[in-house]
């Protein structure tokens, strides 16, 4: 399995600039590139990247996606004087002409290849390319938007040529709609794009009817170009994830890509004076995460816009130290998306329904529109969505933006990844060198000591000394996690609740304030969970006897389906989201008896939780499966993707139980909203 992170930057790029005075290109500078890196060195990431040199895209390679006029015309400019390039410029909406532009493009074009090729070859995981001028909104006959070429469209391109790939995934979380991809592949079935973006009913540019929500592509595209348009400025880390939620993700693992491109744009973050957005740098390890979770982690993350210095540094650091798989950062801010971001989720889901299995059962049946439903309280739409601490930056916001970064960046603590994880004695049978090399033995918790802790809060549980032996590796993987010497752990038992049950009432012990656990099979066992410090997922097989779902104790009766993994549409739309929203300091993933899902949605939990409570996840495992242990271990590890099985989509009375449970605590968890009709 491949392994390692790309990082692609060469300072030639920064040497296309603005001539003559164009305030709507003014920001499209340099500096953009030289800081991202240099805030990349200080956080000495570069240090831990493979470092990949761009290179030229060939005239051919160009060709893939733009007119032989249009490169033409491009590279005539090289020997332009400023009089020329300001008025070949001037054919194009919001693009600039140097005279090393054409050469900057290039390289813009050649290092998203090389990155590419880096990934395909196996010779990196995933990577980086720090590059100028940005693609998305270049045109097959025309440059846009400060882009000349399309690097990621040709990316795309270049990599179905050369390695054959069938299902591409672009996913474009730049704030401005890149009409330039979506016009390239919208009648490409191959090739699925995603993009949201500001648009405020029309009114921001590109202002085009095309970037609406009802654009899901053309003839055989159908359904392969997704629009999610943000209508209000403000938007914040929980309008973003609620996006990923309950439109791309399900879609993304529905389409299963060989290969995921990212058009990163970062000025859909706080500060950015183009966005007006309110997300912080946090949020894009997060998106980033998910995104790895992919593909097998084939992830190609290729820079577009950004015009906050500052914010566009840290988010790109976000970004590398995610794909070099260190743990999340906590997502800060209330998670709850605004009432306008949860319209636009809507109304795309409504649009996509005819295209998409997992959307099949989900009755979004009719388009909402706020505005028949405001009309009363109709508000000018450009106020912000919702007020927050950091107010959007005006002329003079700028330095407040740059100290709330700059003490926000102080808070978000980095856990520095230890050796990522622990594990009790393996039985002999697993193969030593299967288990990521850096897997802990650790030794058995003293008996005494063991029978005084257990005994305290659990006199019922001190049974044969064989419990009492499993609780004690429990637990001693449990101290380390607390005491953060690793990140995550696996503890095997013979009697998985009784193991979670000291583990639970351990951490509470420990101080932490909230701990999410997550039970999978038959458990008698369910501690009290009132306090709301703790908040317990049980996914089994039947009615759990007299149990109803509350807010703190859900039940979810799944057996998955015998042909593939039809778990996606209850972790993406039901367990990640209320997750996200309790934003537990500590996961706890159990296995025991009759378990009801595969190895493979097994999987699918731990790799798509892995970005809450700093990925301090304890796994407890009673099934003595030996490969479920070590799949376990491999996703706890992070070292390999694991393969989460053939998409099946769920059956109607699956999805019903899915949307009664999510009308019955949207108002608890608030990440479950993804439509305003029921309840709100
Ligand atoms: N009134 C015209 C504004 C044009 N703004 C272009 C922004 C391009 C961003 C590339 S990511
Ligand atoms: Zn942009």
């Amino acid at each position: 399995m491949a392994s390692g992170t790309a990082l692609i930057y060469d300072e030639a790029m920064t040497r296309h600039k603005l001539l003559w005075n164009d305030p709507i290109c003014d920001i499209e500078v340099p500096e953009r590139l030289s800081a991202s890196y240099e805030q990349l060195q200080c956080y000495h990431l570069v240090e831990r990247c493979i470092p990949v040199p761009a290179r030229e895209g060939s005239e051919e390679e160009i060709l893939l996606v733009h007119s032989s006029e249009h490169l033409e015309a491009a590279k005539s400019t090289q020997a332009m004087n400023e009089e020329e390039l300001k008025r070949i410029s001037g054919n194009y909406d919001s693009f600039f002409f140097h005279p090393n532009t054409y050469h900057c493009a290039r390289l813009a074009v050649g290092a998203a290849l090389q990155l590419v090729d880096s990934v395909m070859s196996g010779k990196v995981c995933n990577g980086m390319a720090l590059v100028r001028p940005p693609g998305h909104h270049s045109q097959r006959n025309a440059a846009n938007g400060f882009c000349l070429f399309n690097n990621v469209a040709i990316a795309a391109e270049y990599a179905k040529l050369k390695y054959g790939l069938q299902r591409i995934l672009i996913v474009d979380w730049d704030v401005h709609h890149g009409q330039g991809t979506q016009y390239i592949f919208e009648e490409d079935p191959s090739v699925l794009y995603f993009s949201w973006h500001r648009y405020e009913h029309q009114e921001f540019w590109p202002s085009l009817k095309e970037s609406d929500y009802d654009a899901v592509g053309l003839g055989k595209g159908k359904g392969f170009n997704i629009n999610l348009p943000w209508n209000k400025v403000g938007m914040g880390n929980s309008d973003y994830l609620a996006a990923f939620f309950h439109v791309l993700l399900p879609m993304a693992f529905e389409f299963d890509p060989e290969l995921v491109l990212v058009s990163s744009g970062y000025d859909s973050g706080i500060g950015d004076p183009e966005g007006q957005m309110n997300a912080t740098p946090e949020v894009f390890a997060h998106l980033t995460h998910f995104l790895m979770q992919l593909a097998h982690g084939k992830l190609c993350v290729i820079l577009e816009g950004g015009y906050h210095l500052r914010s566009l540094s840290e988010s790109v650091c976000m970004t590398v130290r995610t794909l070099l798989r260190d743990p999340l950062p906590q997502v800060t801010g209330e998670m709850a998306p605004c009432l306008s971001a949860i319209e636009s989720i809507q109304n795309v889901r409504a649009a996509h329904k005819p295209y998409w299995k997992w959307l099949t059962y989900e009755d979004t049946s009719f388009l909402h529109n706020l505005s028949t439903k405001s009309d009363l309280v109709k508000t000018a739409d450009t106020n912000p969505c919702r007020d927050d601490e950091a107010k959007i930056t005006d002329s003079n916001g700028t330095d407040r933006i740059e100290r709330f970064l700059e003490l926000h960046m102080k808070n978000i603590v980095f856990p520095v990844p230890p050796i990522k994880t622990a594990t009790t004695e393996l039985k002999a049978s697993a193969d030593p060198n299967t288990f990521p090399v850096h897997l802990h033995v650790v030794k058995e918790m003293d008996k005494n000591e063991l029978e005084a802790l257990v005994s305290d809060f659990h006199a019922d549980l001190v049974e044969a000394n064989k419990t009492l032996l499993f609780l004690g590796s429990t637990l001693t993987i449990l101290d380390k996690i607390l005491k953060k010497e690793v990140c995550s752990g696996i503890a095997e038992s013979p009697a998985a609740s009784a193991s979670v049950a000291v583990a639970l009432r351990h951490s509470l012990h420990f101080g932490f304030q909230r701990v999410l656990c997550i039970f999978v099979g038959d458990t008698d066992i369910m501690p009290s969970t009132e306090d709301g410090k703790i908040l317990i997922i049980h996914v089994c097989k039947k009615e759990q006897t007299g149990k109803s779902s509350s807010k703190h104790y859900v039940v979810l009766n799944w057996k998955e389906d015998a042909d593939g993994n039809d778990f996606f549409s209850a972790v993406l739309g039901f367990i990640l989201p209320v997750a996200y929203s309790y934003q537990p300091n500590l996961i706890i993933i159990a296995v025991g008896a009759n378990r009801s899902l595969g190895i493979s949605g097994i999987s699918l939990i731990i790799g798509l939780l892995q970005g809450l409570a700093e990925s301090r996840i304890l796994a407890v495992i009673e099934d003595t499966d030996i490969n479920l242990m070590q799949s376990v271990a491999k996703a706890l590890a992070g070292a390999s993707m694991p393969h989460f099985g053939v998409h099946v989509p769920p059956t109607q009375e699956k999805v019903n139980q899915i949307k009664k449970l999510r009308n019955q605590l949207q108002q608890d968890w608030k990440m479950l909203q993804c439509s305003v009709n029921d309840g709100i």
